[in-house]
């Protein structure tokens, strides 16, 4: 009887015949919130109070599977769930739509809302609201969702939940009664929300008899079954055994698998017009069902939904492994990373000084050490990872290069393509509007660190009377290294950054050199702003200065543009020799000195007559310390 107790819930919800589950008692719906401000929480409530999970202390954050995501508490990966309700005793299907929490993921995030009729807009009670829930109102408000403010963690001593509506009313433009106040903590108030979703969220507008047509909003890999794609139905329905299409490639597959995710995978044999649920296609790449591609059916093909663009990388490292005999387990670790998340780019790289590597693509900065921790966590590799840079790009004045290259604009990722000055017309960087949120004690701070980052102003409001918000025009290579860490510091930890993309801007963009005893380093070249070439030089000059060891002679280390020199330091003569401190007598003792300093030379790369320890390169050109 306790099997049959335990079994009886979950069997008599799933018994539903989805075909007669009317479109009107559906609602399609994500949680949207800055971090931490409680979204998983709030999700692991609505599960358990619908049956889908049972409560106990183990199904913590359900909704966030991956192991980083639970350490750093941020969710990368959209995960879903279709939730049965009873409201006023007619049953209700309820489709959560995970979203992912950062701004990099924000296509992710577009297109998982896409999938929706409304959001629960979640606030934390104590915080307010902060740089991506603005963010994530915008995308929202532009598709024109049904926008609903929860004001979470009600439960906290120092909650403030006046403030907050207040802040919801002024930025938000939505009337401070229309806010939910809940502990998703403690439970409290929580099915106020799921009666609210009901109420205000309209249904899905779709028909089952319209042609089948489908979204992609997320895809993982399985070494079983190749490509899961998640999906929502916008209308039509589709069965095991049906031929469906994929817009974007135009290739054909056969459904082998379909089912509800509750949030774990239910087989069911078909899925109907405002349904959502993944699929098992023989896919056997992730950019084969690509976030925001349609599905269609072979034989009765329809207009692809609108807005597809495959995710765009904006920033770009480098990845080496710390011993090139690591490189066939590094690049099986990346083959397998990327297995998941087709938006990562990969192309070979070397260099001279770092060996055999890789160029990685990412969508932004929070996505690539995303990604770096995966690869040490999961698969125990040790990575030099380069600083990150951003593709640049130039208009091309000469006939020739532009024969060339087929175009007249190129995108410039390697220092070493970087056009000269004569062949272009103008050089273009890419730009950010960056949203800053703040106590206003630190907006003299934040506004010099700006300006000390080419930023410019375009608003700054109270949203109330002691927080401010500021908007920014940027350029994305000025934010890519500490932007955030200096705020963060800089702030004790108050302010909060989120930034979204904003086209591109033309540049006084120069190639800077850098020479040791005149000669270039290829490895060090970089491309600068024009007005940041010479605190860039004086940085690495410096940097260099202390990362290579003293020689016989002196070693002049400067940086250059063209055949100026902006930038010098001097690396003073090493007196003594090696054997110098060995008093003349003991031979297996000079010996062995003779022996480690020929062991230190292969790891020496030499340029001109200066030779340069691997160390060195990887102190210069790594991201950042750790
Ligand atoms: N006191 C209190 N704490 C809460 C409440 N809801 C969530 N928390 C805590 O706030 C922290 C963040 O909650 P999460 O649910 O992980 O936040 P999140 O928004 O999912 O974070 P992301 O996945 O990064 O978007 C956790 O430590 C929760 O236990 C609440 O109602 N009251």
């Amino acid at each position: 009887t306790r099997l049959f107790v335990i079994l009886f819930p979950f069997a008599l919800k799933d018994a539903v015949d989805l075909s007669k589950f009317p479109v009107e008692r559906i609602r399609n719906f994500s949680i949207i919130a800055h971090i931490d401000h409680g979204k998983s929480t709030l999700a692991d409530r609505l599960l358990e109070m619908t049956g889908a999970i049972a409560k106990t202390e183990k199904n913590k954050q359900v909704l966030d599977k991956l192991q980083v995501e639970r350490e750093r508490g941020i969710t990368v990966k959209a995960q879903t769930a279709s939730l049965f309700y009873s409201h006023q005793g007619q049953q209700y299907l309820l489709n959560l739509i995970d979203t992912p929490g950062h701004v990099d993921f924000s296509y992710e995030v577009s297109r998982s809302i896409s999938a929706c009729q409304g959001v629960l807009l979640i606030v934390d009670a104590n915080q307010g609201i902060q740089a991506q829930t603005v963010a994530n109102f915008y995308l929202a408000f532009e598709a024109q969702l049904t926008i609903i403010p929860v004001i979470n963690k009600i439960d906290l001593k120092n909650a403030d939940p006046d403030r907050v509506e207040a802040q919801i009313e002024k930025v938000f433009d939505i009337p401070r009664e229309e806010c939910i106040r809940i502990s998703a903590k403690l439970g409290t108030n929580v099915e106020r929300v799921l009666q609210e979703v009901v109420n205000r969220i309209p249904p899905p507008e779709v028909s089952t008899d319209d042609p089948f047509k489908a979204l992609v909003f997320d895809s993982t890999f399985d070494h079983y079954r190749g490509v899961v794609a998640n999906i929502a139905l916008f209308g039509g329905q589709v069965k095991k055994g049906d031929r469906i299409v994929s817009a974007h490639l135009g290739k054909a597959y056969e459904v082998n698998e379909l089912g509800l995710l509750r949030p774990d995978e239910r087989p069911t044999d078909r899925l109907y017009a405002g349904q959502v649920g993944y699929m098992v296609a023989g896919m056997k790449d992730v950019k084969e069902a690509q976030i925001g591609d349609t599905l269609y059916l072979q034989q009765q093909p329809v207009e692809a939904l609108p807005g597809f663009k495959p995710a765009k990388p904006m920033v770009f490292a480098g990845m080496y492994p710390m011993d090139q005999s690591e490189y066939t387990g590094l690049r099986s670790a990346i083959e397998r990373l990327t297995l998941n998340d087709s938006s990562v780019t990969v192309q070979r790289d070397s260099s001279l000084a770092l060996g055999a590597g890789w160029r990685l693509g990412f969508l932004g900065l929070l996505h690539m050490e995303v990604f770096n921790q995966r690869l040490e966590q999961e698969y125990n590799a040790s990575v030099i990872v380069t600083a990150p840079t951003v593709p640049y790009k130039a208009v091309l004045s000469s006939a020739k290069l532009i024969k060339e290259h087929g175009s007249e604009e190129i995108t410039i990722v390697n220092p070493a393509q970087f056009p000269d000055r004569s062949l272009v017309s103008e050089y273009l960087e890419p730009m950010v509007v960056g949203t800053i949120l703040s106590p206003d004690t630190y907006t003299g701070k934040i506004m010099s660190l700006c300006m000390n980052r080419r930023g410019v102003q375009k608003n700054m409001v109270y949203i109330d009377d002691h927080r401010v918000m500021m908007k920014y025009l940027f350029p994305l290579n000025e934010i890519v290294v500490d932007f955030y860490d200096l705020l963060k510091s800089m702030s004790s930890g108050y302010a909060s950054f989120d930034y979204e993309n904003a086209g591109y801007q033309a540049a006084d963009l120069i190639k800077m050199d850098i020479l040791l005893n005149g000669r270039s380093v290829e490895e060090l070249t970089t491309i600068v702003h024009r007005e940041r070439a010479y605190s860039a030089g004086k940085a690495m000059c410096e940097k260099l200065k202390d990362s290579i060891p003293r020689q016989m002679f002196e070693i002049a280390v400067q940086a250059a543009i063209g055949s100026k020199i902006i930038a010098r330091e001097t690396i003073k003569a090493y007196r003594k020799n090696v054997l110098a401190k060995c008093y003349g007598g003991d031979i297996t003792r000079k010996m062995k000195l003779l022996k480690k300093q020929a062991e230190g030379k292969k790891k020496m790369r030499r340029i001109g007559n200066v030779d340069v320890p691997k160390d060195a390169f990887i102190n210069v050109l790594k991201r950042k310390d750790k």
